[in-house]
């Protein structure tokens, strides 16, 4: 037995977002967002489900809290819902929304827990989405304004931000894909609304900077890594293309400020070009105190005409699988942080996400015994320690997730939590993987 062991800062936590846990969709002055359109529109989530109860986390917060006492982590990363503080996007701000995310930083601070705020989680105000959305450039400013409030409401209380969380789906994955809200499917938008997003981004950090706002600011983009299935140039260059859709096209302009030259002229091919004003890309590249990365799957993909955007098609190659038909593929944790350390330099990396949807059952006793989410949280783990050993400055990991809750388009069915939420009575019951978790953060590592 090896034992796997892990640097005495390294920071451990587990990561949430609002419209997934809260619930009290109309509670206290909030206003709807677009994922509250989206999920009450008949047919676009799994057994029609939505957000308006959740987990309840809104009135649970405390329960929350405890549970992550309990498990040992050192961090909690949660969004901030925009509608609760501008219900119309935009205009007043709505005291009791930054009252009640006062009470859930309080808590946490209380509990000797360090809270890391995610700003946009998907949930922009419907008022928005009404005058254009993220293809409307005047979102941008809006969200400057709402990060403002933020900032200057709990700076000193929050240390870690993070401006966008996987702006590849609040892009591609929902306009272009059409899979999430707002449910779009046009490629030109989606590129216009990843652009603008980013610049969103990077306006947000100068503001930061500009208010001397304490702790560090960074952003979260889900990679994943996709490897050529043969050597042949083709199979090589259609992975790029693909790997690049999630990965490049987002890294490249927030570290390099500038689009991967191939993919800009792969899209222009496609009939979309990225509408960039003067100064953007200087924006969206401001210099960053760490990058997150989401990551939960990768695999191999080959040449193969008209399939897809990109002339590639995915390859099965006999992973084990998630619930969500993802395979569990471990080394490619290693290779894409890998990756971001030799192309980005050595910004600090911290892992905003990792974890895996299994179907649950919950016993007589109230256990479950998630002995494949175990098993998915322990080849990572280790694939972390060999970041570290190898000089890639990963700085901590954000399990997600650390209750069941609202997996987008999924709904209820698919859950990632460590923590078994029963949806009618809205108890929580810690999952195997949960105290697998706890005794790992306790010691330090664990033997493999
Ligand atoms: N690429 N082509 N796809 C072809 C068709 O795909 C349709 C569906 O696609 C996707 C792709 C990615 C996801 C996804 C979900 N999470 C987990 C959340 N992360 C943020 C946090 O809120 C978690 O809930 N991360 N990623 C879902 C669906």
């Amino acid at each position: 037995m090896a034992r796997i062991h892990f640097p005495k800062d390294f920071v451990w936590g587990t990561a949430t977002a609002s419209y997934q846990i809260e619930g009290a969709y109309q509670e206290d002055g909030r206003g709807l967002s677009i994922w509250d359109t989206f999920s009450h529109t008949p047919g676009k989530v799994v057994n029609n489900d939505n957000g308006n109860v959740a987990c309840d986390s809104y009135h649970r917060y405390e329960e929350d809290v405890a549970l992550l006492k309990k498990l040992g982590v050192k961090a909690y990363r949660f969004s901030i819902a925009w509608p609760r503080i501008f219900p119309n996007g935009t205009g007043e701000v709505n005291e009791k929304g930054l009252a009640y995310y006062t009470k859930v930083v309080d808590a946490l601070l209380a509990a000797g827990i360090e809270p890391c705020v995610t700003l946009y989680h998907w949930d922009l105000p419907q008022a928005l989405q009404d005058k254009g959305g993220w293809d409307n450039r005047d979102t941008i400013q809006a969200f400057v304004k709402y990060a403002e409030v933020i900032f200057k409401a709990f700076d000193g209380k929050i240390k870690q931000w993070i401006t966008f969380n996987e702006t590849w789906c609040v892009s591609f994955l929902s306009n272009y894909i059409g899979a999430h809200a707002p449910g779009n499917t046009d490629l030109q938008l989606a590129v216009n609304v990843a652009h603008h997003c980013m610049v969103a981004h990077g306006e947000a950090v100068k503001i930061f900077r500009e208010l001397g706002v304490q702790g560090e600011i960074g952003t979260t983009h889900n990679l994943s890594w996709l490897e050529p299935y043969s050597t042949s140039p083709e199979d090589q260059a259609a992975a790029h293309r693909h790997r690049a859709y999630t990965n490049e096209w987002f890294m490249e302009p927030t570290f390099k400020g500038s689009y991967p030259q191939f993919m800009v002229d792969w899209f222009k091919s496609k009939g979309a070009e990225v509408p960039v004003l003067p100064g953007d890309m200087e924006t969206i590249s401001q210099k960053i105190d760490f990058i997150g990365v989401n990551y939960y799957s990768g695999g191999f993909g080959r040449y193969k005409k008209d399939e897809g955007l990109f002339d590639c098609e995915q390859v099965q190659l006999g992973f084990d699988k998630t619930y969500m038909d993802w395979n569990v593929y471990p080394d490619g944790l290693y290779k894409v942080l890998s990756w971001v350390h030799e192309e980005y330099g050595d910004t600090p990396i911290y892992i905003t996400e990792n974890g895996a949807c299994y179907e649950d059952t919950l016993t007589a006793e109230n256990k479950v015994h998630d002995v494949l989410r175990t098993a998915y949280y322990r080849k990572h783990f280790i694939q972390c320690e060999r970041l570290i050993e190898s000089g890639v400055p990963l700085k901590g990991y954000f399990a997600w997730s650390l209750l069941d809750n609202f997996e987008w388009a999924e709904g209820y069915l698919k859950r990632f939590g460590i923590v078994y939420t029963n949806y009618e009575t809205l108890e929580r019951h810690p999952k195997d993987s949960y105290y697998f978790i706890q005794d790992v953060i306790r010691n330090n590592g664990f033997e493999a």
